[in-house]
């Protein structure tokens, strides 16, 4: 933050004019910094070589994946088994040395490694001999997948205690000299006989799936439909090299985080519609038990799970209402409907037509004053607030959310989030308008990501609201459509549950509409744009490549609720140095099954885009970096050089 200037949310923080000598003075200031960490000459040209050299090698490979929606069990495999890339290199290493039952077994010894050799243990299999093939195959596949890093790298990615013989073991060549082969099998069979095959062989396979993916990106929603995106976000906290692009489901949670009402309404109410009140209960200790109590007694009819959902609805829809009056910059009027309802003959006008209601009986509503909240439900969401707003677990996994996410990321020409840019019908932006200023495309979506973060931050109630606008908000980002839970929870006629949407998801399939989102956000042509939020439903022919694989849609159907629709469960768009796959992941495997019967995720690979020149590390965003990291050491050479800056001895 510049010293003095307070910023506010509309505006973009500029630098102040420095003057030439400022800047000279700032130049070899950086330069003496630099000069700390590169001491000497040698140090520089090191640096200078091995910089150079890695340009050249080939992009690190990217995994996108998006909406997966708590579905922990697959993600947990498909995390593990690096959705199918560990086997498919296991195939083309081995082609036919190993017979298909033996592939399949080793695949799952480097999906699992600590159960599979308890499970070998216990039927007595874990012999030296299998320590030491196992070894071996773990070494030659390494091998392959280690080509495209620098060594340095490589080191960086195996587990401390075991970094230097797996070093020396990945480095040496005993196919090229007898010398070189004994000590090799030396080395293999001492790690056996003094009894650390085990740690090896884990600590090996974390070498070679960490090999298999460079960088993850999860394009949105985490949350809601599948049982335990708590356990999904608790296995992601360390990964190494992973950013986040929120959906619609994450920022309700986050909302909900920092204490907006209408959020905590909502995530409770769709964590009861599909029975999965376990990642509230177990996950971040949120008691849902004044709320059952309240309900059962309100509705004794039901049984108390739908009672729960239908009371914290009418909460729910009651605080919107309350909301949408207080943010006309919103525009969500139509989304107010509670007092549209003729409580007397249960009706509700929706525009001039009248709608039968699916039940009449209200009784938590004051037909006089429909959007107040009954002392009861007051105290409800306070103590739910307190709860949501002190649950560790969920304060950690909201910080994680803001500090790897944002709306948006441009990243290696590629432009990531999880809904829309908000169109009019003719593709041209659309002008959003808060406090009377008119915002659009990019500037939108930094627009909206600021706000976002200052309601984590400060919390003020207008923030909070915005994150609930971000959730179903027709011009939202993230959703993009009109949300019509009214008409879902409390309309039979199923023609009103349909949600308007922007026309940019009728404009995806055009590719100059795309190329101008790209041009919009300041990236290449040569770009895509990469969605989630839409299930595309593979078995009706429907395809996630749009626009002649310009944009693609990556919600596949994680979550089971989804998998009828989409005929699949769910999908791994993967980005390397030749282009763009897809990977269709068929069938769900359980972690039991797979440790038993050797059981694998069937993933379909499908081609994208197939490029005829090699992607570097020097074509990517870390390749500018490494660049400028290359210039500011030839400006340490020339100091050194002409005796700007002495180096050491
Ligand atoms: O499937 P449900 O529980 O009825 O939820 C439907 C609601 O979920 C939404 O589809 C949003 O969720 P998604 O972001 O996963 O699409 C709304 O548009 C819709 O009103
Ligand atoms: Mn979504």
């Amino acid at each position: 933050m510049l010293a003095g200037k307070s910023i506010s949310i509309g505006e973009e923080v500029t630098l102040e004019g420095i003057t030439m000598e400022q800047g000279t003075q700032k130049k070899n200031k950086l330069l003496g910094l630099l000069a700390e960490k590169y001491p000497t000459l040698e140090s520089v040209y090191e640096r200078l070589i091995s910089l150079q050299a890695q340009l050249g090698l080939p992009k690190g490979i990217e995994h996108f994946m998006s909406d997966l929606h708590g579905e922990y069990e697959s993600f947990f495999h498909i995390l593990n088994n690096c959705s199918g890339v560990i086997r498919e290199k296991v195939e083309y290493v081995f082609a036919d040395r190993m017979t298909d039952e033996e592939k399949a077994e080793f695949c799952t010894l480097i999906y699992y490694p600590k159960e599979k050799i308890e499970r070998m243990h216990a039927e007595r299999k874990d012999t030296p001999a299998w320590y030491r093939e196992n070894l071996a195959r773990l070494l030659e596949l390494s091998k392959l997948m280690s080509y495209k890093y620098p060594a340095a790298k490589v080191r960086g990615f195996i587990p401390k205690r075991y970094e230097s013989v797996i070093v020396e073991l990945l480095y040496t060549r005993p196919e090229e000299d007898t010398a070189q082969a004994q000590y090799h099998r030396r080395l293999l069979a001492t790690i056996v006989q003094i009894d650390s095959g085990a740690g090896f062989i884990e600590a090996f396979c974390v070498l070679v799936k960490r090999l298999a993916v460079d960088h993850l990106h999860i394009v949105g929603d985490f949350f809601d439909r599948g049982s335990r995106p708590d356990a999904i976000l608790n296995m992601i906290l360390d990964y190494h090299d992973i950013d986040i692009e929120w959906g619609n489901h994450d920022v309700m949670w986050m909302g909900a985080a920092a204490g907006s009402e209408v959020c905590i309404a909502g995530v409770v109410r769709n964590s009861l519609r599909y029975h999965n009140t376990d990642v509230l209960e177990r996950g971040y200790g949120i008691s849902l038990r004044p709320l059952s109590l309240f309900s059962t007694r309100i509705y004794p009819d039901s049984n108390a799970i739908r009672a729960s959902e239908k009371a914290i609805t009418m909460i729910m829809l009651k605080l919107e209402g309350q909301l949408i009056a207080r943010n006309p910059d919103f525009e969500m009027e139509s989304r107010r409907l509670l007092d549209k309802i003729n409580y007397n003959s249960s009706y509700v006008m929706l525009g001039d037509r009248r709608y039968e209601l699916e039940s009449a009986y209200f009784p938590t509503i004051d037909p006089k004053d429909p959007f107040a909240l009954s002392e009861e439900e007051e105290r409800i969401i306070a103590d739910l607030k307190s709860y949501f707003t002190e649950s560790e677990m969920l304060q950690k996994h909201v910080d994680f959310l803001y500090k790897k996410g944002s709306l948006y990321k441009c990243c290696n020409g590629n432009l990531l989030y999880h809904g829309c840019v908000p169109v009019n019908e003719d593709g041209s932006l659309r002008d959003v308008i808060f406090d009377g200023k008119a915002y659009k495309g990019r500037a939108y979506f930094d627009y909206a990501d600021r706000r976002a973060r200052r309601a984590y931050l400060f919390r003020a109630q207008e923030d909070l609201d915005f994150m609930w606008f971000l959730w179903c908000g027709r011009t939202s980002p993230c959703s993009g459509r009109e949300v019509k839970t009214f008409e879902r929870s409390l309309l039979e006629d199923e023609s009103t549950w349909k949600e308007p949407a922007d026309p940019y998801y009728r404009l995806l399939d055009d590719e100059d509409f795309c190329r101008s989102i790209l041009a919009e956000f300041g990236l290449p042509e040569s770009g895509h744009i990469i969605n989630g939020h839409v299930p595309v439903k593979v078995k009706k022919g429907e395809t996630p490549v749009k626009a002649h694989g310009k944009a693609i849609i990556i919600d596949g159907g994680f979550c089971q609720a989804y998998h009828k629709k989409t005929g699949i469960s769910g999908f791994t768009l993967i980005s390397n140095s030749r282009g763009f796959r897809l990977l269709m992941h068929q069938q769900v495997a359980d972690v039991r099954q797979a440790l038993k019967e050797n059981k694998d995720i069937e993933s379909v690979s499908e081609t994208v885009e197939l490029q005829t020149k090699l992607t570097t590390l020097g074509d990517t965003d870390e390749g500018k970096d490494i660049q400028e990291e290359i210039a500011d050491l030839y400006n340490l050479l020339i100091a050194y050089q002409n005796g700007v800056i002495e180096p050491k001895a």
